[in-house]
């Protein structure tokens, strides 16, 4: 969310940005309702003040005066209350509006419509030459009974999978793995949960626009959230954070949720795009300085290089552009990891600076080194998601005889040379 200050000062660059990001947004309306409601306050305070220097007139006042001043308190009560409720009413859709407006996108990012204006920034890691005719993840999941992709279906729907053997128990180190590695960079391990209030949506920024992609629990008016960022962002809401505890540095493990009510269709063969999966996420608090988000946002990406490097995945890194990033990202870098059966390269990590956008929907402030309350930045990355990541690292380490030879930094882990 941006403040009505900042919407007010700077109109065209959010219009421009509402333009570069597909946003319908009518900031005339916006403005015209914050001008409706700071009118409504100042005649209700003025009602309130008249009420208030009636009765403070009412005791010394003759006996006869005392009943024209007891109607006259009555009706600037009665005024002012009834001024309220319609102050409630613009409020509610002033708010409405502010939770809509986007989030000015970085100057560097391609303005464009959707991921086809995303540019290739960087190329790391040579693709895999096969001296045979390679297999898909899902051939190499069936020669190795690595995984149950189809009687699972019947248990529990599309997009669903059951990881075995060998496989299931790569998952859990790899994610084991990347949380201590992110955590040795100095970010506390935290285990989240995927259930959220409404609330934590909001703050994030998947509600109010993308509710169609989230689990509901509507017994308990409880929603499951697609990654420990929602949860993460909510986690100090309402709270002024101390200078001195600035940066807060979170490697958040968690299930994740999505309906991927918006796929239909795509990418439904196999572990790439699946209703519940496993992330480590990186989320950082930090004070609300451009120069040091935009390190931050060097850091969180460089770790979440190391990992692929350590997995020997070639990949490559993406600046995305503004009609790609959504709504609340200052930039976004997304990596894509090379999955040779698609001879492409698809997206396993996303890494984004929001600014104070978040943290004003969240209401996280800190108190700077000069005393003065501000609103924090946020950052977010992907350190690892599975079994997404599964897709690229079965398929890039594939021997003829439908083997996996594991890169060096999962030998130690599952103790031989091969999955
Ligand atoms: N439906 C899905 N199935 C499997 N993996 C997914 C799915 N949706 C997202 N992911 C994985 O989760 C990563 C992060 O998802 S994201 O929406 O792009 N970004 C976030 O969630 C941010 N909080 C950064 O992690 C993706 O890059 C991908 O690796």
């Amino acid at each position: 969310m941006l403040s009505l200050d900042f919407i007010k000062t700077n109109r065209a660059a959010v219009e421009r940005a509402a333009r570069d990001k597909n946003v319908t947004i009518d900031l005339g309306q916006l403005l015209d309702l914050d001008t409706q409601v700071r009118a409504l306050k100042t005649e209700i305070d003025g009602l309130r003040a008249e009420r208030n220097a009636i009765s403070g007139r009412f005791k010394d006042a003759a006996p006869e005066e005392k009943a024209e001043l007891g109607r006259k308190a009555k009706e600037a009560g009665a005024r002012a209350s009834e001024l309220e409720s319609g102050l409630g009413e613009k409020q509610a859709a002033l708010n409405e509006l502010l939770m809509l407006v986007p989030n000015i996108p970085y100057d560097g990012a391609p303005v464009g419509p959707d991921e086809t204006s995303n540019v290739v920034i960087n190329t790391v890691g040579a693709k895999p030459q096969f001296d045979f005719e390679p297999l898909d993840h899902v051939a190499l999941i069936e020669k190795n009974d690595w995984a149950d992709l189809s009687r699972i279906t019947q248990v529990s729907g599309s997009r669903t999978y059951c990881l075995k053997g060998r496989l299931a128990l790569l998952e859990t180190k790899l994610m084991g793995w990347a949380l201590e590695k992110i955590a040795n960079a100095g970010f506390t391990p935290i285990t989240v949960p995927a259930i959220a209030r409404e609330d934590a949506f909001l703050a994030q920024g998947q509600f109010p626009g993308h509710r169609e992609e989230t689990y509901q629990l509507p017994n308990d008016d409880l929603w499951l959230a697609g990654t420990a960022e929602v949860a993460l962002t909510s986690l100090h809401s309402g709270e002024i954070v101390d200078n001195d505890r600035l940066p807060i540095l979170y490697a958040g493990y968690s299930p994740c949720f999505r309906r991927e009510a918006g796929s239909a269709g795509k990418d439904v063969r196999g572990l790439l795009r699946v209703h519940q999966f496993v992330k480590v996420e990186q989320y950082v608090v930090c004070e609300a300085d451009e120069a040091v988000s935009a390190e931050w946002h060097a850091r969180l990406l460089g770790l979440a290089e190391s990992l692929l490097a350590d997995l020997e995945i070639p990949y490559q890194v993406i600046e995305t552009s503004t009609g790609d990033m959504g709504l609340g990202k200052y930039r976004m870098n997304d990596i894509e990891s090379w999955v040779p059966s698609l001879g492409k390269y698809r997206e396993t990590h996303s890494c984004s600076t929001l600014h104070d956008w978040q943290a004003r929907r969240a209401n996280i402030r800190y108190r700077d080194a000069d005393g003065k309350v501000r609103f924090a930045h946020t950052l977010n990355n992907t350190a690892l998601a599975s079994p997404r990541i599964l897709v690229p690292l079965l398929e890039n380490h594939q021997t003829a005889d439908g083997r996996v030879k594991l890169p060096r930094a999962m030998q130690d882990l599952m103790g031989g040379e091969f999955l």
